[in-house]
């Protein structure tokens, strides 16, 4: 066995030896790219051009490795080579622990700082005041619709997206000893209670329901507490050792949330972007219909379309459109162009790379 292991294992020291040059020799250059952006006052996060080089790798990968894999790889690879130029900080909805942080890492890889806020409020002003360099808030949840202050806070700051990132939410029911014995209260966020809510009511119809600030809030109450089963990632539960009592307990086994990057940065095209606005119309009827004619004259798809009751007047609405493209493709801008004509209210909330 061992006689056998021995060539293999030395043929790997040898490919370690050349990754680890290979390496060296792409942080170099990163330096020098790094130096040339600080003389021209460039962005260091380009996430057009990261987002291209993954969807590379993953096109010319030859396996026998997982593209995914691969792309978590070269993900890490470009964040410790970023960090070399600037190690950006990242804020988002805290604690340590939520999907939040995930959809972190999942963006900018681990070579970060980060900054966990208590609110999505917070994430916007930590943004804003230039306290993180970007930002990470939920948008919407593909089982519970959108997430209504972050769309209120887009409207309001002025804050560009210039990212976005979906990550699979799986939920677990997790206590401080794996077991719900003795539980009479289970913790989360309400989106989470709301999206397993079937499942609550089937298995555990009788225990009390609480919702707190985030399911990572949850997880620190049921490792204080054995009367308190908390809904939360894996993540989140392995973090403050919990024990899963049941796991993917979440009503859609599909269920995603989608995040935006927020920040100052405008990305470039990568060549598969979204771009997000918001829209009012005069109260008339048939206006949102002829306000949003020109996308299907340019051939521009729509791929999202939110409503939000305004603030003032009682039956006005904005709405929120993403759609196909970039604001620097010709189509979507000439369709952005007439679409502007005849709205009451438009504001672009950022183009950026879809996400992968
Ligand atoms: O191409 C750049 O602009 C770089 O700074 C290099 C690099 C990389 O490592 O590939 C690093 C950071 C950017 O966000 C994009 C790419």
């Amino acid at each position: 066995m061992t006689d056998k292991l021995l060539p293999l294992r030395e043929q790997i020291d040898t490919i370690d030896a050349q990754i680890l040059d290979l390496l060296a020799r792409r942080g170099r250059i990163a330096q020098e790219v790094g130096h040339v952006k600080a003389e021209t006052n460039a962005p260091v996060f380009r996430p057009e051009r990261e987002a291209q080089v993954l969807r590379g790798v993953a096109e010319r990968n030859p396996g026998p490795l997982n593209s995914r894999d691969v792309q978590t790889i070269f993900r890490e690879i470009m964040s410790s080579c970023r960090a070399l130029e600037k190690r950006v900080t990242v804020a988002y909805l805290g604690p340590s622990g939520t999907f939040s942080e995930q959809a972190v890492y999942q963006q900018f890889g681990s070579a970060i700082e980060t900054l966990p806020c208590i609110s999505i409020d917070e994430v916007f002003r930590a943004t804003e005041a230039g306290t993180a360099d970007f930002g990470v808030v939920p948008v919407e949840n593909s089982s519970e619709g959108a997430i209504n202050r972050t769309l209120d806070l887009m409207l309001a700051t002025t804050t560009v997206i210039s990212g976005e990132i979906s990550i699979p939410v799986h939920h677990s029911l997790m206590t401080k000893t794996g077991s719900m014995d003795g539980v009479t209260v289970v913790c989360a966020h309400s989106q989470a209670l709301a999206q397993c809510q079937v499942w609550l009511n089937l298995h555990h119809p009788g225990i009390e329901r609480r919702a707190v600030a985030s399911n990572a809030e949850a997880a620190v109450l049921a490792s204080q507490d054995a009367t308190v089963a908390a809904i939360a990632s894996e993540m989140a539960g392995e973090q403050y050792q919990l024990g899963v009592v049941q796991a993917h307990i979440q009503d859609d086994p599909h269920n995603r949330t989608r995040f935006a990057v927020i920040g100052s940065l405008e990305a470039g095209p990568s060549g598969r972007d979204h771009t997000s606005i918001v829209l009012a119309v005069p109260n008339k009827a048939g206006a949102v219909y002829k306000l949003l004619a020109p996308l299907a004259r340019h051939g521009v798809s729509m791929t999202r379309f939110e409503s939000r009751p305004a603030r003032v007047g009682t039956w006005e609405y904005y709405f929120y459109v993403d759609i196909e493209g970039h604001l620097r493709d010709a189509a979507v801008a000439r369709a952005l162009d007439e679409l502007k004509d005849n709205a009451a209210f438009f504001k672009v909330l950022g183009s950026y790379p879809q996400s992968l």
